[in-house]
């Protein structure tokens, strides 16, 4: 098949390679190459798009005029700010492209995928999902191999909000190692993480099995253990007393859990509920908390029953 990628950071070219070893024809498209887009798209059979949030809106408002078979696969792991209006939900990547071309088929791929680790040749799982199964299942032919395995799934919004909100918990438990808080207390954030995930997940009236998925308490654990993670990063330099503007002088790539944040505080606003960790994330990266303040609000929080919808 023929697979135009747009985006060439670090997603965009590891699953051109992916695809590359397996016979696929690849077109790479990114904003420095100066090639039309439109002529990028031309031959495609799917388009994969593998650039961060920001870019999307924009990027499938572009591409006009797609034959509707063309498969869309959306690898973007963000919420759209604009949209998170007092009536609405913010929308996930795939519901910008599903807005802009509503007669083709949109596939969202997500789960514990830290490219570097896939770029050196290492073993993972990740996961095709979309209403359209058989869209989902031509994914799996064209990216699956003995290095990649991917598992289809009709879960498309629920496995596209798991990749998004599991960036957020991993920068508060980079701020939590940057501390040195310890095993117990980095366990504890990632399961009140997870908590936090699904209570989110019921705005958007996610599958409860989703969020124990691949997408989910798989990419959460890949993205909140690994140095390679962008938003493990920018957490963990907090906790170790670095600016976010420091930070992000040096940050190599996109971490999409400082907008997405930023989308959570509006939604936890307008639907009056309380996110505690996207609320402590929130207050570190403007400068209205400090890492070792954040971790102690946490834990002086009046405690409750464990899995009460609060
Ligand atoms: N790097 C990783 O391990 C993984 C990343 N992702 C997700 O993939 C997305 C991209 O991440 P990376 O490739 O790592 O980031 P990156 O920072 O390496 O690359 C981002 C790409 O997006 C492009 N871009 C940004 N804004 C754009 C715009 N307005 N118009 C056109 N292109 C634009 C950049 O030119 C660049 O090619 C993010 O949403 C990330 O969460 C998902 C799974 C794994
Ligand atoms: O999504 C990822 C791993 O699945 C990549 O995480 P970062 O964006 O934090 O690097």
């Amino acid at each position: 098949m023929h697979i135009t990628v747009i985006g060439a950071g670090a997603w965009g070219s590891t699953l051109a390679a992916l695809a590359a070893e397996n016979d696929h024809q690849i077109t790479l498209w990114s904003r420095r190459l100066g090639t039309p887009l439109l002529e990028a798209v031309s031959q495609a059979d799917v388009i994969l798009c593998a650039i961060s949030m920001q870019g999307v809106r924009e990027i499938s408002a572009q591409l006009a005029g797609l034959a509707s078979d063309v498969i869309i696969l959306s690898a973007t792991k963000g919420l759209d700010l604009a949209t998170a209006t007092v009536d609405t939900l913010p929308l996930l990547p795939s519901q910008l492209w599903q807005a802009a071309f509503p007669d083709n088929p949109i596939v969202v791929l997500s789960g514990p995928n830290l490219a570097t680790e896939i770029q050196q040749g290492l073993p993972a799982a990740t996961v095709a999902a979309s209403d359209n199964l058989a869209a989902a299942k031509t994914m799996q032919s064209i990216f699956s191999s003995h290095r990649f395995r991917v598992y289809a799934n009709p879960d498309r919004i629920g496995v596209e909000l798991c990749g998004a909100l599991k960036n957020v918990i991993a920068i508060a438990v980079g701020t939590c190692d940057g501390l040195n808080l310890g095993t117990n207390a980095k366990s504890a954030l990632i399961t009140r993480g997870l908590a936090e995930m699904t209570k989110l997940g019921s705005l958007w009236q996610i599958e409860f099995s989703t969020f124990y998925g691949l997408a989910g308490l798989g990419d959460l654990m890949a993205t909140c253990s690994s140095a390679f993670s962008r938003n493990y990063q920018v957490g963990y330099a907090l906790g170790q007393g670095q600016t976010i503007e420091q930070i992000l002088h040096n940050l190599q790539g996109t971490a999409e859990g400082i907008n997405t944040t930023a989308v959570l505080l509006q939604l936890a606003n307008q639907q009056q509920i309380e996110l505690p960790i996207a609320q402590q994330v929130g207050q570190l990266l403007n400068h209205t908390t400090t890492p070792q303040l954040a971790m102690q609000t946490l834990m002086e929080r009046q405690v409750g029953i464990e899995h009460s919808p609060d």
